[in-house]
């Protein structure tokens, strides 16, 4: 018979023990997580949150009871360190939400693991659609990230190389989750597994086959500055004996696959675990660098340029020289600020030579300066940049032409950035992005960011 939430929430979220008996007590039956998952999953989209909402606000903390024993810390200040002790541990007792219990016996129950990654999912989608306001909310989806850092920390990951020779529903999942450029067919897949190539990801012992996040490296001699190169669709035929032509290793695509795991860094540890091994495997391996897109570049400017702009033309973002090679190029009947706007929602503009190197220099200037200028919350806008900023990456350099397809030109006027990892300086720099949002770029970002500003009145 259909149960009502309050009716399975009473029965499976067993109440907390009482301090004396926390140790003392039975664990629940594994029946009670076992309910709780299959009526969870029975649930709709909205009665979850509705569900998730009862959960996180009726049997979380019993706030009355900890005002109560703050208290009584307050009282016992200035007795003996043994009773202030005691009362202390009371207080960090009663600060347990009752239901934190129940997800820590879930995860020992066949599948449930995977199945608190997923709830965390849906508390993340909650929380970001804004579908719920509820500081409950935000508490529960703490206190679920505290628990699945704890589950996946290093420590009890597995790295995995992925290799043609792995299983098929491995290859076909990571050809799936590739988030950055789309795998298109095997031998796109096999290429990218091939030859000068390294695939790999984190697994789990409580997640069996599934990679939890997948890293792809190329092996190159220099750092690359095109994106194509690197995913081109055939195969090189020579097997990789040439270790000479080893000397950078190139990150160009990188992605997570639990959205539930969002936060607990794992692509920052796989990166960071890869290149040990890399440097294990090529003891003369000197160069590390991602080849990152830009994705949100292309929107920003045309945001700049948009009509309701006043300042257009005004607004510095082109030269006076540049902006007349761009009526000229166009033969623009409207502003040149909406003739440049057009172009770039076409992209056949990177075919038209004259138009590519008008175009090039300002471009860059503006490029640097959404990825290094722009902020939010005082970090970088970008969230790419956030990314490998937070590893401690040093933002390199910007090439032009970089990834010349349909997306990339659509996404970033064909601009890719190198995110450079020089391995003694990363845990500074990360820190003190973390701490101060100082970002730490090359002279060539820098130069052309002074550029930028020297022009812009923005
Ligand atoms: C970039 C990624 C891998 C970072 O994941 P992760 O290290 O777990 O960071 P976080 O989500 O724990 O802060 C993740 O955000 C992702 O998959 N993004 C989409 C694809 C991409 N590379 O931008």
């Amino acid at each position: 018979p259909f149960k009502t939430m309050e009716e399975i929430l009473k029965r499976t979220v067993a109440p907390l023990p009482t301090y004396e008996m926390r140790d003392k007590s039975p664990p629940p039956p594994e029946s009670s997580s076992v309910e709780f998952m299959h009526f969870y999953k029975g649930l709709e989209k909205e009665e979850k949150m509705d569900f998730l909402d009862k959960l996180s606000q009726d049997f979380g903390v019993d706030h009355k009871g900890v005002s109560e024993l703050a208290g009584k810390v307050a009282e016992t200040q200035l007795r003996d360190l043994a009773t202030v002790l005691q009362v202390e541990d009371r207080l960090r007792y009663s600060l347990t939400p009752r239901y934190r219990q129940l997800l820590s016996h879930i995860s020992r129950v066949e599948g449930g693991v995977k199945f608190l990654v997923d709830l965390r999912a849906d508390v993340i989608e909650i929380i970001s659609s804004k579908a719920s306001e509820s500081p409950h909310i935000r508490d529960l989806n703490g206190t679920l990230k505290g628990l699945l850092s704890e589950w996946f920390s290093v420590g009890l990951l597995r790295l995995e190389r992925i290799t043609w020779q792995s299983p098929c529903e491995i290859l076909q999942k990571i050809s799936q989750y590739e988030a950055v450029h789309p795998v298109r067919n095997w031998t796109d897949i096999k290429r990218r597994v091939g030859p000068y190539r390294r695939c790999y990801a984190f697994t789990h012992a409580s997640m069996p086959g599934e990679p939890l996040v997948v890293l792809h490296v190329a092996l190159t001699e220099d750092i690359s500055n095109n994106i194509q190169a690197i995913v081109r669709e055939f195969a090189t035929l020579d097997s990789e004996e040439d270790v000479n032509k080893i000397n950078s290793a190139v990150f160009y695509s990188i992605s997570s696959t639990q959205a539930g795991l969002q936060g607990v860094e794992l692509g920052n540890y796989l990166i960071k675990r890869v290149v040990r091994k890399l440097q294990g495997e090529f003891p003369h391996l000197s160069q590390f660098s991602s080849l990152s897109p830009i994705p949100g570049f292309c929107a920003w400017l045309q945001g700049l340029l948009g009509p309701q702009r006043k300042e257009g033309r005004g607004a510095g973002l082109l030269t006076e020289q540049e902006w007349r090679e761009v009526e000229e190029a166009t033969g623009a009947r409207d502003t040149a600020a909406d003739a440049l706007r057009r172009l770039l929602a076409g992209g056949e503009w990177v075919r038209s030579e004259r138009l590519a190197r008008a175009l090039e220099p300002a471009l860059m200037r503006l490029c640097a300066w959404y990825l290094y200028g722009e902020k939010r919350r005082g970090y970088a806008l970008n969230p790419v940049a956030n990314f490998h900023l937070q590893n401690g990456a040093t933002m390199w350099r910007l090439n032009w032409q970089a990834d010349t397809s349909p997306r990339g030109v659509a996404g970033s006027c064909g601009v890719m950035v190198n995110y450079r990892y020089f391995l003694q300086e990363t845990s500074a720099n990360s820190a003190a992005y973390l701490q101060t949002k100082a970002v730490a770029a090359s002279d060539q970002i820098l130069g052309l960011v002074s550029q930028f500003q020297k022009n812009s009145k923005l």
